[in-house]
């Protein structure tokens, strides 16, 4: 995890800012467990700036549940990341438009702990590129799932895997393919969904899901027609259902319909992929609101 030094003073000067904006992502796709994650674009907004103390000017989703003091997760990720690349700041001024919902699915936490972070690259390292895969090693301290940062951090599809650290790698994806997400209020905290999870799975099912997460990868890139049978999951789905009965129920009808639905992340949002011509008909679903949504491009970071 190599990039600090660059030679510059430590102390960042009062005032100087960064604005970054991060999307959403969808983890799993279904039979890709921890490894396949997708940007959509719904995104969250935030302006860090250098101060003397820290404040919170905070607006949209979770704006009155969130810490407004150094637990803030944007905060955390950018002071941990600051200090990684030897930069000091006297304090940090925070404002935020967050639109992701939060414990829902969409990788909102993952979204936060990017935004911290990209923003400190970019107090640190006015005018450089982000680096994508020291900003992943950098915040996978924070969330160990590198499905949902990866996609955060570089836009698209993408592949996470663990070697002697957090790797990942850019999948192609089809021009037409687009989402669906049906949204619901339920919360459901990625933490209690894996808690579902059993211990070992029959070796039939990981076969199943092998075969189907391979196969995933050429319909996202070039057979979008296949993505149906593509996205198909016996790992950790059905464990989690208990959990989000309707939205487990959704995901069976909407895949009746031939939609290649999931759930996204640990739930309860339901994702459907597809050519965006045939998602014009995917249904309104009770108790749930419908977004149609593009995949996104990666970690925005601009000098404010
Ligand atoms: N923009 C944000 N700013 C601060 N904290 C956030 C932000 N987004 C998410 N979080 C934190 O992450 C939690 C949700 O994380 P998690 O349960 O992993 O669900 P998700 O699937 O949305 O990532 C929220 O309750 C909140 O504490
Ligand atoms: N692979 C993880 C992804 C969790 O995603 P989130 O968006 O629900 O935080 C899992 O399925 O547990």
């Amino acid at each position: 995890m190599s990039v600090p030094p660059n030679g510059r003073s430590p102390v960042l000067p009062v005032g100087r800012a960064v604005t970054v904006d991060v999307a959403a992502s969808s983890a799993n796709l279904g039979p890709g467990f921890d490894a396949f994650g997708l940007a959509l674009d719904w995104r969250d907004e935030m302006t860090l700036t250098v101060a003397d103390e820290s404040s919170f000017d905070l607006t949209g989703v979770g704006a009155d549940t969130v810490p407004r003091n150094d637990d803030h997760l944007v905060v955390r990720a950018a002071r941990t990341t600051l200090a990684a690349l030897g930069a000091e700041v006297p304090g940090l001024a925070l404002r935020a438009h967050n639109t992701i919902p939060h414990g829902s699915g969409l990788g909102s936490s993952a979204a936060a702990i990017v935004a911290g972070a990209a923003a400190a690259w970019g107090l640190a390292r006015p005018g450089e590129d982000p680096d994508p895969e020291w900003l992943l090693q950098q915040t996978f301290a924070y969330e160990g799932h590198g499905d949902n940062l990866a996609a955060s951090i570089r836009g698209g599809a993408v592949l996470a895997w663990n070697g002697e650290g957090p790797r990942s790698a850019a999948l192609e994806v089809h021009p037409e393919v687009a989402a669906v997400a049906y949204t619901t209020e339920l919360s459901v905290a990625t933490k209690s969904a894996r808690g579902a999870l059993p211990g070992t799975v029959p070796h039939g099912d990981a076969t199943m899901n092998l075969g189907r997460a391979a196969l995933l990868v050429h319909a996202l890139a070039r057979r979008p027609d296949l993505l149906l049978d593509a996205t198909h999951d016996v790992l950790h789905q059905p464990y989690r259902a208990e959990m989000m009965p309707d939205s487990w129920n959704l995901v069976q009808e909407l895949r009746t319909r031939g939609l290649a639905a999931f759930i996204s992340g640990a739930g309860p949002t339901v994702v459907a992929l597809g050519e965006r011509d045939a998602l014009v008909d995917a249904p309104e679903a009770a108790g749930f609101t419908r977004h149609a949504l593009e995949i996104a491009g990666e970690a925005r970071v601009v000098s404010a």
